[in-house]
């Protein structure tokens, strides 16, 4: 089913314009919604989690009018926030349990087969019988993405959910929501760009409560190619680089040397060396497009 956004507007009573005439379409599969702190990430995943109203614009998902018709949409959505709050001391298989019968699973064969399920999804199943408040941070939010698949969800919205886990189960999590977005519609957030790299079919910048860029991370760096130099300079030449270059980052080397990635449809000049587009430019260069082109 497609998710399609008509020009969202949301502007806080305290002036800022968080959503700014969104328009977007959305199909099945793995979506990244990339973008710094600030950008509008979760203003527009709470707007179609049903759980804010936007100024104007309209959503719909299928045949559903998201915002005139909330309650169809909540019956095949599942959303995970930024944080999920405090988990009783009860063990993962039993909150389950309790969460699938406030879903009205009301038979305990059906809970039993479900819950069962949702914890081998999430790699949960071994420690079904520990507290989930003593789960470490990945655990949880394996376990936040086992609740909401119990209503066997066709949109799962998921915001920021690698924000503070270490790497390894960092990449435990993506392996999990990969299985998980294989056969609905899954929308992540996160200013981590590898994210989006490693997992989305598709994927969108917002910057500013506007969408900057709206591509497939494959066809986005393949536009870049051709156009990204590097150079190795020494630290105190960064300045008169930045003042000559387009540069979008600067890595530090073992030799306290950097490391500069500069954007140029040509070669800036014979000391630079063409590389391989990265996910990361396409990132930069929308963003500083955006600081130095601001809508007025
Ligand atoms: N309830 C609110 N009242 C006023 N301003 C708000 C409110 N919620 C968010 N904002 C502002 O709206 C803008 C967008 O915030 P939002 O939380 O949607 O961004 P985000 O991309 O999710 O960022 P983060 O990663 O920091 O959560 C920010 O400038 C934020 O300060």
């Amino acid at each position: 089913m497609q998710l399609v956004i008509k020009n969202l507007t949301k502007t806080y009573k305290n002036g800022v314009k968080a959503l700014d005439d969104i328009n977007i379409e959305i199909g099945a599969g793995m979506f990244g919604l990339l973008g710094p702190n600030g950008a509008g990430k979760s203003t527009l995943m709470r707007t179609i989690a049903t759980l804010q109203s936007p100024d104007s614009g309209s959503i719909t998902f299928g045949d559903i009018d998201v915002l005139n018709d909330k309650m169809a949409l909540r019956k095949l959505l599942g959303y995970l926030p930024q944080s999920f709050g405090v988990y009783p001391k009860l063990s993962a298989e039993a909150l389950l349990d309790y969460f699938a019968t406030l879903k009205g699973i009301s038979s305990k064969t059906e809970r039993e087969a479900i819950v069962k399920e949702v914890l081998e999804i999430t790699n949960l199943y071994d420690v079904r019988k520990k507290h989930v408040a003593g789960y470490s941070g990945g655990m949880k939010q394996r376990f936040g993405i086992a609740q909401l698949l119990l209503n066997n969800p066709k949109l799962i919205i998921v915001d920021e959910p690698t924000a503070g886990l270490d790497p390894a189960e960092r990449h435990r999590f993506l392996n999990v929501l990969r299985e998980v977005g294989t056969n609905c519609t899954v929308i992540f957030s996160t200013h981590i760009v590898d994210d989006v790299k490693e997992l989305c079919k598709e994927m969108a910048i917002l910057n500013g409560g506007r969408i900057l860029q709206h591509s497939t991370p494959a066809q986005a760096t393949q536009e870049l190619e051709g156009k990204i130099w590097t150079k190795i300079i020494e630290r105190d030449e960064l300045e008169a680089n930045e003042a000559m270059y387009n540069i979008l980052s600067s890595n530090y080397n073992q030799d306290n040397t950097l490391n500069i990635r500069v954007y140029s449809d040509e070669q800036p000049s014979s000391d630079f060396k063409r590389a391989n587009a990265q996910l990361d430019d396409v990132y930069f260069i929308a963003l500083k497009g955006d600081i130095e082109n601001p809508v007025v």
